[in-house]
């Protein structure tokens, strides 16, 4: 399997909780909501029509409001909930199998190698050593000793725990015993885990350094997770995608950006209307793209309406002269815009896509004239001007 794979693909799933879910189902496909099914049959609508792809090393979140459905979708994920209808197929060895009806002898294979859960508080065995927890999931694997300390001497490292290896879990802070936590679940060989609100009873700076540990293991170990939560700036934070459900259904499944700057209703407007865009947003997001430039003559470009910046492209869409009130230019990394210009220099200030949009307002802010934004070839792929970020940051409150 390589990156950008399909690990995960959950397709039209609904999830009723009764024994006799067809009743429910016939009122679903009727267009009755979940309180009236609820009221006429007594079964509980868990998920309706929910599908979602989700991608090989990505990390997928699944957000919402109490009772929307979130655990439900990733329980399903290894069948310790029945799928009513749809499939939910997991890639295994270059094939997709789907979980939901898969026999039971696979379906044990794939909880044992494939998917692994992980639960809240991460549940560590309290007489058993720091090392002896992390390799708990090898050792059920019938893997040696030698070989499971290998793993778990290495994990501990990343987490920094490496000098409690032999001290019992329960000698450990909390903080630290999810990160014992955290190491067990990268531990195992399973490419995809599932997280259910494993920081949700953390005090708030616990929580923040986990979810950075988190990405850092990530960085390096590329699983695909599927993560519930149901605080935004968590999601914003860990997901590349992200999932907000309601009443059972997935509203918007998009990006943190395009969750941020295109919620699709009043219910992912109300989530998204106290999230700062500065955490979210990156240069790419708010610039215009080059091709909608103006020219400015014998192969130069206007970067901005006011006309205060040019820039002569060569073939190749890199530049080979830049000019800024009517001088030659001279380069500033956004990043730099804190730092000392050069007496009476016409800056031309420059980021990646990937910049933050924070870095590139604090340049404006230094000076109003436009920033340029290269790829990373360097070649001009747009240009961003106060009335660019403007726009972007206002868009969310115009519904
Ligand atoms: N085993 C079950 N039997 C009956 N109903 C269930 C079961 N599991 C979940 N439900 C119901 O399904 C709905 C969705 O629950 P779910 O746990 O998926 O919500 P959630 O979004 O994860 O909420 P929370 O953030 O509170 O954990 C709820 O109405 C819940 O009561």
């Amino acid at each position: 399997m390589s990156e950008g794979e399909t690990a995960i693909s959950i397709r039209n799933v609904d999830i009723v909780f009764a024994a006799n879910p067809a009743p429910a189902l016939k009122l679903l496909d009727e267009g009755r909501s979940r309180e009236e099914i609820l009221a006429a049959t007594n079964a509980v609508l868990g998920a309706a029509g929910v599908s979602l792809e989700v991608k090989r090393g990505e990390i997928c979140v699944l957000m919402g409001l109490s009772g929307s459905g979130k655990s439900t979708i990733l329980r399903a994920i290894n069948r310790l909930n029945e799928v009513s209808r749809g499939e939910i197929l997991v890639a295994d060895e270059g094939q997709m199998i789907n979980v939901a009806s898969c026999e039971a002898e696979t379906l044990r294979r794939l909880r044992q190698r494939r998917v692994t859960m992980v639960f809240q508080q991460f549940a560590l065995l309290p007489w058993r050593t720091v090392r002896e927890n992390v390799g708990f999931g090898l050792e059920l694997r019938g893997m040696t000793k030698p070989e499971r300390d290998a793993v778990v001497d290495q994990k501990l490292a990343m987490v920094g725990l490496s000098k409690w290896a032999d001290k019992f879990a329960n000698e450990l802070s909390g903080g630290m015993q999810q990160r014992v936590g955290l190491a067990r679940a990268f531990a195992t060989d399973a490419d995809i885990l599932l997280m259910d609100e494993p920081f949700s009873a953390l005090d708030p700076l616990i929580r923040t350094k986990l979810q950075d540990e988190l990405l850092s293991l990530q960085k390096e170990l590329k699983k695909t997770i599927v993560f519930v939560s149901h605080d935004l700036d968590e999601a914003l934070k860990l997901g590349n995608h992200i999932a907000i459900m309601e009443g059972g259904r997935v509203v918007q499944y998009g990006p943190p950006e395009d969750i941020i700057l295109k919620p699709v209703n009043d219910y992912v407007r109300e989530f998204v209307a106290n999230v700062n865009p500065l955490n979210v947003l990156s240069a790419y997001n708010v610039m215009r793209d080059a091709r909608d430039l103006e020219p400015a003559g014998e192969g130069w470009l206007w970067l901005d309406r006011r006309r205060t910046t040019r820039f002569r492209l060569g073939p190749d869409r890199k530049v080979v002269q830049a000019e800024a009130m009517g001088s030659a230019a001279t380069w500033v990394a956004t990043e730099d815009a804190g730092k000392p210009f050069p007496e009476g220099a016409h800056v031309a200030f420059w980021a990646r896509q990937s910049t933050p949009l924070r870095h590139v307002m604090h340049a404006m802010q230094r000076d109003a004239g436009p920033v340029a934004v290269f790829d990373a070839e360097d070649h001009l792929v747009g240009a961003i001007g106060v009335r660019d970020v403007l726009g972007a940051v206002l868009r969310r409150e115009q519904g």
